[in-house]
């Protein structure tokens, strides 16, 4: 039996390619759609006629879906998890920018609510590839900096993608990286996040980017990502789809942890 989706932030860049891709795919149906922005209309997608709510609680009350995909705001992460526990939908969220505490409350719900949640920050097989190798190229470098890219429409900062990979690069050593005395004065070296200066670049023309560079005596390393396309995230949210449905009480952060890296 297909897997019954509902996308919140449905109105969104992602939230639209989440949808074409969801009705798209023969696995799947989509079942219901939600956006701050929207008041109570039918939309197309696919030819398929689904209505779209601002409100989540009738959304999922009506259509009841096995689970919910979210890209939309941070901010509104909280609300939606706890809407969707209560009607007992698994989540797989995209949205970056949610913090620690926040994190820590989604695991809780899994195991309150018996749902299962799914959090990546990058849904690109390229960039979780990128990840891993930033993870191994830590152990060897004592130097490293961060410079992620985005469109000129992106909220939050730095990327959810460069706060995961300072934390995976800095928990695969056994010492901190290496750090230049005073540096903290000057708000060009960017901000520190696990010990790794990351740097954020805002500009139309860009969709998202992402560069490690690793520094040591005479050479340095350079492990990049280049997303073109929004379409780059459709199989990893495909997969998390798939892989979440029927899975009850887990909490997984990281598309790497589906893909047995
Ligand atoms: N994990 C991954 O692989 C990826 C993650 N992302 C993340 O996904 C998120 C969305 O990105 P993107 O689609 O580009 O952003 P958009 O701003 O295009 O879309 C977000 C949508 O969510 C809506 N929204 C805001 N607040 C709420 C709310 N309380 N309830 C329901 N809907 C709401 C917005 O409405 P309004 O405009 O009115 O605020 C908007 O329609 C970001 O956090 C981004 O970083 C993006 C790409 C890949
Ligand atoms: O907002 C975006 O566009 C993206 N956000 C994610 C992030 O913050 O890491 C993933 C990707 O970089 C695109």
């Amino acid at each position: 039996m297909a897997i019954r989706v509902a996308v919140q932030g449905a109105l969104g860049q992602m939230g639209r390619e989440v949808m074409k891709t969801v009705s798209n795919s023969p696995d799947l149906t989509l079942v219901g759609a939600c956006d701050a922005r929207a008041s109570g209309e039918f939309i197309e997608v696919n030819g398929k006629q689904i209505f779209l709510t601002s409100d989540l609680n009738s959304c999922l009350v009506n259509t009841r879906p096995e689970i919910l995909v979210d890209f939309s705001l941070a901010a509104a992460v909280p609300q939606t998890a706890e809407t969707a526990a209560r009607v007992g939908a698994n989540l797989v969220i995209g949205t970056t920018g949610v913090n620690p505490q926040v994190l820590g409350r989604l695991e809780a719900l899994t195991k309150e609510f018996n749902i299962s949640v799914m959090v990546a920050p990058n849904f690109a097989l390229g960039a979780v590839v990128m990840m891993q190798l930033s993870r191994i190229a830590a152990r060897y470098f004592d130097w490293a900096e961060i410079i992620e890219s985005h469109h000129e429409k992106k909220i939050d900062a730095p990327s959810g993608t460069a706060i995961a990979t300072a934390r995976e690069m800095n928990a695969a050593r056994e010492k901190p990286f290496a750090s230049i005395p005073g540096e903290a004065e000057h708000k060009s070296r960017g901000e520190k996040f696990y010990g790794v200066p990351v740097h954020s670049v805002r500009l139309p023309g860009l969709v998202a980017h992402q560069e490690v560079i690793f520094g040591a005596l005479g050479q340095t390393l350079t492990i990049r990502h280049d997303t073109t396309s929004r379409e780059s995230f459709m199989p990893g949210v495909l997969l998390a789809i798939k892989e979440m449905a029927g899975r009850k009480g887990e909490f997984i952060f990281g598309l790497d942890k589906l893909l047995g890296f």
